[in-house]
């Protein structure tokens, strides 16, 4: 559906050229919903922005639908984000304007609908995002959630084949930013609409994307499945990202990593399986297998969209030949381990992990 091909983007601040976006190279397929994650000022804005050309790339090309849509014209480009909707961190709804008006607006503005198709568009977009008891309030009177519902309808009115989310959940507390992407997965699967979503939060990523796309500095570090990335992240900034959403305690890791460094046979592990399985009894077998002591300092299960999966994060003490048979256990049991003595340094040096695969 999109792609994105050699993609750069300066801008010049005070005579000085920055460049916020480099050599990007991209494919969304049709129906997926693609996160984009970085840090402030990674260039997550600028890059979703290019998307619809609301941003002007310096150079390369954004291919939507088999069209290059950087070569359109300002009349191309109008009908063009009528295919293209658009969700924003702030809503930007017009105060003056109740809900259904704020949402039969762009509808007006094409003004391709009469009164009566405008009237039965925004009752179906009302009630598809659940603000039946809403249509003649103004947005004073909503809760930031459902001035969200009210975003996402207006977005959706022209019948979109792309929706493009700008930090869609930011500005929402928790429960209200699950309730609004259980909301924009509801709409891609019941209607099939490709979902382009910029974030700074692994949560948003791992509640619904199916891929995601790393980006710092204005280039993509690492992109890929999202099970794959948020279980086995191989770039510094990803690992990260995934330790805070896991609300891994990296000063404790490091703690016990230089533990590990001043005694020689000290390994910090991070077991993950992925599936219903249980890592227990495979542990208690091991241990029954070998003299390594084994202590589970962490552990989770939990969900990255529909995928279950968990993860134990284990000190193994012992001799090398019986760590050695403890990684073997490991790997025949086929639960992936990670060595995090190394992501331990690797996050605090900024610099690529050494994760090992057994
Ligand atoms: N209009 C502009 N003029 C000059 N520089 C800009 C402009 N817009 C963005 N930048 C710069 O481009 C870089 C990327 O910015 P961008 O807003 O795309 O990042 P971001 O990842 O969306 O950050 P945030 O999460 O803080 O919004 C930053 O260095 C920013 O200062």
């Amino acid at each position: 559906m999109i792609e994105i091909a050699q993609l750069e983007k300066d801008y010049l601040v005070q005579g000085r050229q920055v460049s916020a976006l480099r050599n990007i190279n991209l494919h969304i397929a049709q129906g997926e919903v693609f996160g984009i994650i970085g840090r402030s000022g990674a260039g997550k804005s600028t890059l979703l922005r290019a998307l619809n050309l609301l941003e002007r790339p310096t150079r390369g090309k954004v291919v939507f639908e088999g069209e290059d849509i950087t070569q359109f014209d300002a009349s191309q480009l109008q009908s063009l984000r009528q295919r293209i909707g658009m969700v924003f961190q702030h809503f930007n709804l017009l105060s003056a304007k109740t809900v259904a008006q704020n949402i039969e607006f762009p509808l007006k503005l094409t003004g391709k609908y009469t009164t009566e198709e405008r009237t039965k568009r925004v009752a179906e977009l009302i009630d598809l995002v659940g603000l039946q008891e809403h249509a003649n309030k103004y947005p004073a009177q909503l809760s930031g959630g459902q001035k969200q519902r009210v975003g996402i309808a207006r977005a959706l009115a022209n019948y979109p084949h792309l929706l493009l989310c700008d930090e869609a959940t930011s500005a929402l507390d928790p429960e209200t930013t699950q309730q609004i992407l259980r909301l924009l997965l509801d709409i891609n699967q019941k209607l099939g609409l490709t979902i382009v979503l910029i974030t700074h939060e692994m949560q948003v990523i791992r509640s619904i994307c199916d891929r995601v796309a790393v980006i710092d500095s204005g280039e993509i570090v690492e992109t890929g499945n999202v099970v794959e990335v948020f279980l086995h992240p191989r770039h510094a900034v990803t690992q990260s990202l995934v330790a805070e959403n896991q609300a891994l305690d990296l000063s404790l890791l490091q703690e016990l990593a230089q533990r590990g460094n001043v005694a020689e046979h000290s390994y910090l592990l991070r077991l993950t399986y992925v599936g219903n399985a249980t890592h227990e009894p495979i542990l208690s077998r091991i241990t029954a297998q070998t003299s390594a002591e084994i202590t589970i300092l962490q552990g989770v299960i939990a969900r990255i969209k529909n995928t279950p999966y968990g993860q134990l994060i284990v000190e193994v003490l012992g001799s090398e030949v019986e760590i050695d048979k403890v990684l073997k256990l490991l790997g025949q049991a086929n639960i992936r381990v990670d060595v995090l003595n190394h992501l331990v340094q690797s996050s605090i040096n900024s610099t690529p992990d050494q994760t090992q695969e057994n």
